[in-house]
């Protein structure tokens, strides 16, 4: 167990619980499962209607489960892998230190500062009331912006890095919005790792 760091730093909100473990898993550990995991998915491109037009998601996606269901959320359906036995492992882990019990992974593939994530929250209602999703970071770093929908100063950032775990729970889903910006800095991929509960 000591390969993972449980050194929590829980940060203060109204209407949420935010929890920041920066080094939950070793460098070295998580550069290795970068590595594996870039390999050895099944990424998915998936396009978004905007007004009518399609366009390519800023990301690259993958779903893996132990229920073969697929999951949809804003009109992009995703076809669900089987975990592997580091993936189940590591599910293992981050339950115990989330306090939680998660069926589903979904995987984003940041390839460059030009992918992101837009404002959203996680709310479908799959993800019941008051969902702990717990988000694992790997390689380069990005910015995680959360604001509060009506208390407009409540608008913080956080610097996701290589290895941290970050998880989210309380009533966040439903008070706050999440995002990954854009970024014009020279940047290496990043693949980020949710945790979720899906009914
Ligand atoms: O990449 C991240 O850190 C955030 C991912 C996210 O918000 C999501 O997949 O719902
Ligand atoms: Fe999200």
């Amino acid at each position: 167990m000591d390969l993972f760091s449980t050194k929590k730093t829980h940060l203060k909100l109204p209407d949420a619980e935010l929890t920041y473990i920066a080094d939950f898993l070793p460098k070295k550990k998580a550069e290795n499962l970068f590595e594996s995991l870039k390999k050895n998915t099944n990424w998915q491109q998936d396009t978004i209607s905007i007004f009518g037009k399609t366009y390519n998601q800023p990301r690259l996606t993958a779903l893996f489960n132990n229920t073969g269901k697929t999951y949809s959320y804003s009109n992009i359906t995703m076809y669900p892998e089987a975990f592997s036995k580091e993936l189940l492992e590591l599910k293992q882990t981050i339950e115990k230190i989330s306090n939680s019990k998660f069926n589903s992974i979904l995987l984003n593939l940041y390839r460059n500062g030009q992918d992101s994530n837009g404002w959203h929250a996680d709310n479908e209602k799959e993800l019941g009331t008051n969902p702990t999703i717990a988000s694992l970071s790997l390689g380069a770093d990005r910015v995680f912006h959360f604001k509060h929908r009506q208390i407009k100063s409540e608008r913080h950032k956080i610097t996701l890095a290589n290895g941290s775990l970050l998880i989210m729970s309380g009533a966040m889903q439903h008070n706050w919005l999440h995002q990954i910006p854009k970024t014009k800095k020279i940047i290496k991929e990043r693949i980020n790792l949710t945790f979720r509960q899906i009914y």
